[in-house]
């Protein structure tokens, strides 16, 4: 933990003050791994937003266009945490005001390394990240891919921050569409399966506060035992599964409509959208 506090005397700017960057926020400060006053969160009109956020975490908050070049100035890092679609305009301001060695880290679904090189026009260390909402409680997971740019004391920094709100896992660049699919995009597929469980309970007569203590303890203790007994999935569900019983006739039902294929399906299409919201930005190069 000192190397952590260490580590973080830096001031860190969220360029984007929506859901993703509360999450991280919330995550880093209730682990104490970057003091509020060395946070600034920053979007481009909402006052109401940013006060919330300020009440809420202590940490700075900027929406004035004059503070706006001076504040990026002086942060070691700025995480990019704007929407895709807002991500071209903000990067060519960014790029002439940037110095050498301040990190940026882009938690942008889509965005290459090269096409933020690109937009600010500089070849900016960039740590290209995907992490998803449960870093807000610290069980996010994130994937990490580096630019050749950055220096071993940058890629601690990042390591050391998605870690203080979960897992990481470093990739290659490539595969990070798909692993948008898989852990980016992921925790909506199981809230979706879950609201599909409680749904179905109270169609049974079950409340709806039983349903839900039922499904979000069931989801928990299922993703714990794949943790906890390092068995595969596959091998846990065939110990739930009786031959004839009652879940291999749910099973049977999932699959006639072809469940395990359409989760493929949805990961890679998640994927392909990603790509898609990438290249959208190349054109605006
Ligand atoms: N929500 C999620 O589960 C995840 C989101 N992401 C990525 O995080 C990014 C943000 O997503 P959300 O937080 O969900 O969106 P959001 O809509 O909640 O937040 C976006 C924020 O950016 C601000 N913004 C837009 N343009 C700006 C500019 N020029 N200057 C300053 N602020 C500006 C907006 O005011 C807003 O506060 C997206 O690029 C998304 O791909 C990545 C992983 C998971
Ligand atoms: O839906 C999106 O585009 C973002 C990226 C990963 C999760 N949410």
């Amino acid at each position: 933990m000192s190397q952590q506090h260490s580590l973080f005397q830096n001031n860190i700017a969220f360029y984007g003050a929506g859901s993703m960057a509360e999450a991280i926020v919330r995550g880093l400060i209730a682990r104490s791994v970057v003091s509020p006053s060395n946070i600034m969160m920053m979007n481009r009109s909402n006052s109401t937003r940013l006060e919330e956020l300020k009440q809420r975490y202590n940490v700075k908050t900027n929406n004035d266009e004059s503070n706006k070049s001076g504040i990026l100035r002086s942060s070691s890092v700025i995480v990019l945490a704007m929407k895709p679609k807002d991500a071209a305009a903000a990067l060519k301001e960014l790029g002439p005001i940037l110095s050498e060695g301040q990190l940026i880290i882009s938690v942008i679904a889509g965005l290459s390394i090269s096409t933020i090189q690109q937009l600010l026009g500089r070849k900016q260390p960039v740590a290209r990240t995907m992490p998803n909402t449960s870093s807000s409680i610290g069980l996010g997971a994130t994937g990490i891919s580096y630019s050749a740019e950055l220096t071993e004391d940058h890629r601690r920094m990042v390591n050391t921050l998605f870690e203080a709100v979960g897992t990481i896992t470093i990739i290659d660049e490539k595969h990070m569409d798909v692993l948008t699919g898989i852990s980016g995009s992921g925790p909506a597929y199981i809230y979706y399966m879950m609201e599909a469980m409680i749904a179905a309970g109270m169609r049974s007569g079950l409340s709806q506060q039983q349903c839900k203590e039922l499904t979000v303890q069931t989801v928990l203790g299922a993703a714990r035992m794949v943790q906890q007994t390092g068995e595969e999935p596959g091998a846990l569900r065939a110990k739930v599964t009786s031959p004839n019983g009652s879940t291999q006739a749910a099973i049977q039902k999932l699959d006639e409509g072809d469940f395990f294929e359409d989760v493929i399906a949805a990961v890679n299409r998640c994927a392909e959208r990603s790509k898609e919201m990438g290249d959208a930005l190349v054109n605006e190069l």
